[in-house]
């Protein structure tokens, strides 16, 4: 599971994702598209086979109706009474004029040779008689009867036989189909009648199929399975004559696939952005405090933290503030997420470190949040361990202060025992006149002071920061230590700056890192006097 949601947050993923699906999507599109068009082919072949069929049909009831009305004559077989009893049949108007008289398939007289003497047998039939289809002998040279050149096929219902002329087979699929008629006798013999020869043979035996991707064939046959027209449509052939159609298909699967996945793409983001994971899941455990120790420069002790918090995502990854605030703020959760922040750290601080540690805990609260009746709940799980950690606020300026609101929030938080410092002094809306007009009880400057590089401008105006803060009478916290350089500079300062904090002192570290920081550095931060 956790895989699958990693996989889900990562936006090169959801990209990937996206990717797959529509490939996906534009395969099941193009297929179903494709089924459908087979269907419709399919169709188009039952609708031409059965056609083509049709004369076959009706040729066999012909033949049914000539035999019925052969097997009504009266006189004796093979006398001139018979032979003209014969003649009138012949005479219909149905295309069937010769017949035998061939009990047992051996012929004794026809319309046209009165006698056969010897009775001529017709031998082994071609396709043997069956319970519902009779004895035929196929393409028969016809001049044992009297028919030089003509060639037909015979059919025997004993006692009599129709001939059964060849006929030219009428078809007229379209361009795209092919179809041969064929007779089909035992042992998968069969006779070629009209169409476009070859159709059939590699077609095999089997009943209507379908080869895809080659070729759809189709097998119709009547007359017991024993008159069959094979279809075939080459699949090539086919797209080749459609060409527009396959050409629209492919571009209306491909901006369909694209279009549902960049839907489905768009509803895993909506779902899974950060913002949504964060609102989903902002609770007590998956904030992470972290403590990064201030140091009182006068003395060498660490006077207190500053509590930062971090924020752990669903995959376990663990958010930085730069991503995670901005959120805080759009969607109203500041207080639900300082209330969270305070009570975690108020909880592993006092479980943690040893009941003689004394410590100012300093928190970053949002501006919007600077009202006592809405501090004051928050901080209260303080109030019983007042005697082992006193409490700063920190205002993160992202909006300009209302000085004379601001002025009495920050009176009635010190009447409670929450101190104010503003953040990041020097930078954004943190500007001297703030500084004049509240009654903060101190300042930190902000890191890039700190950090400047030698000789720069901020570097130049680091002195002059500092000396204006301290002629403010606040309390000032000088941010951004990264170096033993810039500590050393800070502790020959005069008046003495009271407090530092920075990555030369510490990185802001898990609650457990800070209690063994805290008793390695309980007679003094150590570094302290390498920079002495
Ligand atoms: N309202 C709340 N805001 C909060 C909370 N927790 C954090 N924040 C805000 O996020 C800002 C960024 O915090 P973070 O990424 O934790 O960075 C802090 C330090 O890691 C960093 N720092 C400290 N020393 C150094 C240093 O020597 N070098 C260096 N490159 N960075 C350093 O500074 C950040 C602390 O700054 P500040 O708050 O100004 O004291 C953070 O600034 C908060 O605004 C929260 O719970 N609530």
């Amino acid at each position: 599971m956790a895989k699958i949601v990693r996989y889900l947050i990562s936006a090169r993923q959801q990209m990937f994702a996206a990717l797959l699906l529509g490939i996906i999507l534009f395969a099941i599109i193009i297929t179903a598209i494709g089924w459908m068009a087979r269907q419709q082919v399919y169709r188009a072949m039952v609708g031409e086979s059965r056609e083509v069929l049709q004369p076959y049909t009706e040729l066999t009831g012909r033949i049914g109706s000539t035999f019925a009305a052969l097997r009504a004559i009266t006189a004796d077989p093979c006398t001139e009474d018979f032979n003209r009893q014969l003649k009138r049949v012949a005479y219909l108007p149905d295309g069937l004029n010769e017949f035998f008289y061939a009990p047992g398939g051996a012929i004794r007289c026809s319309v046209s040779t009165k006698r056969f003497d010897p009775p001529m047998a017709l031998g082994t039939p071609d396709l043997p008689a069956t319970e519902v289809s009779p004895a035929v002998w196929i393409d028969r040279d016809l001049s044992f009867a009297g028919l030089g050149g003509l060639v037909g096929s015979i059919v025997l219902v004993d006692p009599f036989a129709i001939v059964v002329p060849l006929e030219a087979v009428s078809m007229s699929p379209p361009s795209w189909m092919e179809m041969e008629v064929v007779l089909i006798g035992p042992s998968g013999r069969w006779w070629h009648r009209g169409g476009s020869a070859a159709v059939h043979a590699p077609a095999g035996d089997g009943p209507m199929e379908a080869s895809f991707p080659a070729d759809f064939r189709l097998r119709d046959c009547v007359d017991d399975q024993r008159l069959c027209v094979v279809t075939k449509v080459s699949v090539l052939a086919l797209m080749q004559q459609f060409e527009l159609f396959v050409g629209a298909a492919l571009v209306f699967s491909a901006v369909l696939a694209a279009w549902l996945s960049g839907r489905a793409r768009a509803l895993i983001v909506r779902r899974w952005s950060l913002a949504s994971r964060f609102r989903r899941h902002l609770d007590a455990g998956s904030i992470i405090c972290a403590y990064q120790p201030i140091l009182d420069l006068r003395t060498g002790q660490i006077a207190g933290c500053e509590v930062l918090a971090r924020w752990r995502d669903v995959d376990d990854s663990v958010v930085f503030p730069d991503r995670f605030i901005p959120l805080v703020e759009q969607h109203g959760l500041t207080r639900k997420f300082t209330r969270l922040v305070v009570e975690k750290a108020c909880r592993e601080l006092c479980e943690t470190l040893p009941r003689r540690d004394r410590l100012d805990v300093t928190f970053n609260i949002f501006p919007r949040d600077l009202d006592v009746a809405v501090l004051r709940p928050i901080f209260e799980v303080f109030e019983p361990v007042r005697d082992r950690f006193s409490v700063t606020i920190e205002l993160v300026e992202s909006d300009s202060i209302a000085v004379v609101a601001a002025q009495q929030q920050m009176e009635a938080l010190r009447a409670v025992g929450i101190r104010t410092y503003i953040d990041d002094f020097g930078t954004g809306y943190s500007n001297i006149h703030n500084l004049a007009a509240l009654a903060v009880d101190g300042v930190k400057l902000d890191r890039g002071f700190a950090m400047a590089p030698e000789g720069s401008l901020m570097d130049r105006m680091f002195g002059h920061a500092i000396d204006m803060v301290q002629s403010s009478g606040r309390e000032m916290v000088i941010e951004g230590v990264e170096t033993a350089q810039r500590l050393r500079q800070l502790r020959a300062m005069h008046p003495p700056i009271a407090f530092a904090q920075g990555y030369f002192i510490s990185r802001p570290l898990g609650i457990a890192a800070f209690a063994a920081f805290l008793a390695e550095h309980r007679d003094g931060f150590r570094d302290l006097k390498l920079v002495a």
